[in-house]
């Protein structure tokens, strides 16, 4: 589906209800199927937490989850200590090209019997469910936090629990933190001191209900919209100020880029205000690399130039974002250049309108894209990428007052 989102005049006012994070969720019903019958709240509506519910209810042989990354990593681990279940583990033509050679050498070494089908460290995975004998593992954490967090979570079911040692810089802290206050959550005892994590085994779970606050990367999108507005007044809920999602830093990063966030109960208040403009801006994403799109389509509809660090783990999603930015990024008028881990872009304010955004099969191209329609006319080629983990993405665009077609 090709979708034209319309120019329209930089002030916009409204409510908008982002349903639970789809990091939070995805830990949840994995901790729901590994431990208990406690009831979630806010669950995500995202493609993404629709494959990991399936896959946990699946009595196939054959397990697909799309292009859900945390449902790869978390499941891996799930099904390899499964006593009993025979699974293929498979994912997108995508998904078959992000790794997970790490992760299953580190389940190797606790025991779990897993073989590659086509190509040596991806999917498709034939998981051999038994018990997992060993409860020390060590592993390099700078590819991949989820790989740590699956092995995290299914540790705690493991009768001596885990003990993670991590080599190397440890990226996407926060992802690790979330796993962590979850599982504390349950009553599950942890600690993570330097390089090392340990978890104990989960006693009996007396937490009858988890309540997922909403997603902070999908809020990303309107704090892009309120800094290119001349006059915001965005409404978002359900909100905490002290999230367990890194992605919360917005609230910080995007003061630097106008916008002021206000805490009122649950939900959260983004309003444009009239400052002076940086001429440029850096900053390091290793613990939000989710962010780095929003921030980057943001500062280029401002006008500001930016330099983007720690995004070494970009070329690994859905797509090679840092190259995909660059491509769609240039189309629209900028000077950019990436290296494997940072962006720069030149401030200038060479806006090229009717630009057809290609997304790469990534939700977050077009998200990220969308606040550009402040500036000029843009039109996003297979739009519905946004379910990953915004199904109603361009319906509360709309309700903002995009005017929308379908083209
Ligand atoms: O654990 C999680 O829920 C996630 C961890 C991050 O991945 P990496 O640790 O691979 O950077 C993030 O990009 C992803 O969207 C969700
Ligand atoms: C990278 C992402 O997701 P995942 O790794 O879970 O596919 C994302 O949502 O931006």
């Amino acid at each position: 589906m090709k979708l034209k989102l319309h120019q329209k005049e930089p002030h916009l006012d409204g409510d908008i209800a982002i349903t639970g994070s789809k990091s939070e969720s995805n830990r949840l019903l994995l901790l729901q199927a590994l431990f208990g019958n406690f009831k979630i709240k806010n669950l995500s509506n995202s493609h993404d937490s629709q494959v990991m519910q399936k896959a946990l209810a699946s009595k196939e042989k054959e397990v697909d989850i799309h292009h859900a990354g945390t449902a790869m990593r978390f499941l891996t681990a799930y099904f390899a200590a499964f006593e009993g279940r025979e699974t293929i583990l498979t994912g997108s033509s995508r998904m078959q090209e992000r790794p997970i050679g790490l992760l299953v050498d580190a389940l190797r070494e606790l025991g779990a019997d897993i073989t590659y089908q086509n190509n040596e460290g991806y999917a498709p995975l034939l998981i051999k469910g038994k018990k997992l004998t060993k409860s020390t593992v060590s592993l390099a954490a700078n590819v991949s936090s989820q790989y740590i967090s699956a092995l995290m979570m299914v540790g705690a079911s493991l009768p001596g629990g885990i003990e993670i040692n991590l080599i190397g810089q440890i990226t996407s802290v926060p992802y690790i933190e979330m796993t962590r206050s979850l599982l504390t959550q349950l009553g599950i005892e942890s600690s993570f001191e330097g390089q090392q994590i340990k978890i104990k085994p989960a006693g009996a779970i007396n937490v009858s209900e988890m309540v997922v606050e909403s997603d902070w990367s999908s809020a990303s999108y309107y704090y892009s919209l309120a800094a290119l507005c001349d006059t915001a007044k965005l409404k978002i809920s359900s909100y905490k100020k002290d999230s367990l999602q890194g992605d919360s830093v917005l609230a910080e990063l995007y003061q630097k880029l106008g916008v002021k966030t206000t805490f009122e109960g649950h939900a959260v208040l983004l309003e444009k205000v009239d400052q002076p403009k940086p001429k440029r801006v850096e900053f390091d994403l290793a613990n939000s690399p989710d962010i780095a799109q929003t921030i980057a389509v943001t500062c280029y509809g401002l006008g500001i130039a930016c330099d983007l660090y720690g995004l070494h783990t970009l070329k690994i999603k859905e797509t090679d974002r840092l190259e995909a930015l660059k491509a769609e990024l240039t189309k629209l008028g900028a000077h950019i250049s990436v290296t494997d881990k940072s962006l720069h872009l030149e401030g200038s304010t060479n806006f090229q309108s009717d630009v057809t955004i290609k997304t790469y099969q990534d939700h977050r191209m077009a998200m990220a894209f969308a606040p550009f329609g402040l500036r000029a006319s843009i039109l996003f080629e297979d739009a519905e990428v946004v379910n990953k983990s915004y199904p109603d993405f361009w319906e509360d665009l709309h309700t903002l007052g995009f005017k929308i077609n379908e083209v």
